[in-house]
């Protein structure tokens, strides 16, 4: 299949009422490795309840994450560290429900938080599989070379998985704040050694935050069937995410450098992740001045 056969090449991305619309097929982890294989760029955005899924859903998104993020943006904290399994079950299902009722495409991605994948094999696994019966289609866990059993043990019993390298909001307080991962050689080295290693693991995806554009390009390159999902890394990875409310330009505190206002040009929400995906699709989004790394 080439990649104008699909609904989310062909422009316009979203015009229109939300939903409903005909011929659309779901993105599958399947779909996903197709577009890493043709080098067509995964659009990602961060989705906490049913309506804002749906409406990113109808702009052509091909995957929502449930970020644990949510704890920043939805419950006001200063980091991601005190989210709950339950608060990520909860809106999950929100999306989940926004996407059943418009009969949407996205591939649900949903966070494990903090303290429920660290401990062992059996509590990721339990932690996961709640995530999916809540309606995930594949779990994400932050961190390097300790998390590669993880991963490797949700594969093989069935649970795509999402590893997340560079700047880990969930280890902040180790990392020393919110800046960028990777920049000495020593630390690029190891990361791309943990990228290969999640990418052997099974990883079918793997966001790389804040991490030097150039470092994301060759993890990408390294990479067999892993798809790279890039924050503040530059264009050079298979895809990009950012936090939906950043790009309308919403935040309760400084908006990260990575971040572009795809609101400001956009007549209404639909239209502002409409631009966001024409921008990540087409490779003009992130540009090199959005980055300083
Ligand atoms: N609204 C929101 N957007 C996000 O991108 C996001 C969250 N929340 N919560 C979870 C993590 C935390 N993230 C963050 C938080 C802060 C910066 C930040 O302040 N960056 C500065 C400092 C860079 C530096 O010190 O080098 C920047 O200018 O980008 C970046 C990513 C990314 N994630
Ligand atoms: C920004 C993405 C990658 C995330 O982890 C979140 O939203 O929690
Ligand atoms: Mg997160």
């Amino acid at each position: 299949m080439s990649p104008t056969d699909t609904h989310t090449a062909t422009p316009p991305y979203g015009a229109g009422a939300i939903g409903l619309l005909p011929g659309r097929k779901p993105i599958t982890t399947l779909r996903l490795s197709q577009m890493r294989e043709q080098g067509e760029k995964i659009a990602i955005l961060t989705a906490y309840d049913a309506t804002f899924a749906a409406v990113a859903d109808a702009a052509g998104v091909d995957c929502l994450m449930v970020g644990d993020s949510l704890g920043m943006v939805c419950q006001g904290r200063s980091s991601t560290v005190g989210v709950s399994l339950e608060s990520m079950l909860y809106h999950t299902q929100c999306v989940t429900q926004g996407l059943l009722r418009t009969e949407g495409r996205a591939l649900i991605i949903a966070d494990l938080p903090f303290g429920t994948y660290q401990q062992s094999k059996d509590r990721a696994i339990e932690s996961a599989i709640q995530l999916m019966q809540a309606g995930a289609q594949m779990v994400k866990l932050e961190g390097g070379g300790w998390t590669t059993e993880i991963v490797a043990f949700l594969v093989e019993r069935g649970i795509p998985v999402c590893a997340h390298l560079g700047l880990t909001p969930q280890t902040v307080s180790a990392l020393g704040g919110y800046r960028v991962q990777g920049r000495q050689a020593a630390a690029a080295d190891k990361m791309r050694a943990e990228a290969s290693a999640l990418d052997d693991a099974g990883a079918s995806m793997m966001v790389l935050e804040m991490v030097p554009a150039e470092l994301a390009s060759r993890i990408t390159q390294a990479m067999h069937a892993c798809a790279t999902i890039g924050i503040g890394a530059g264009s050079g990875t298979a895809g990009q995410v950012l936090v939906m409310h950043d790009m309308l330009g919403l935040n309760l505190g400084r908006m990260a450098r990575f971040v572009r206002n795809f609101m400001h040009d956009a007549g209404d929400v639909q239209g502002a992740f409409a631009a966001y995906v024409r921008a990540v699709k087409d490779g003009v989004f992130p540009d090199k001045t959005l980055h300083a790394w």
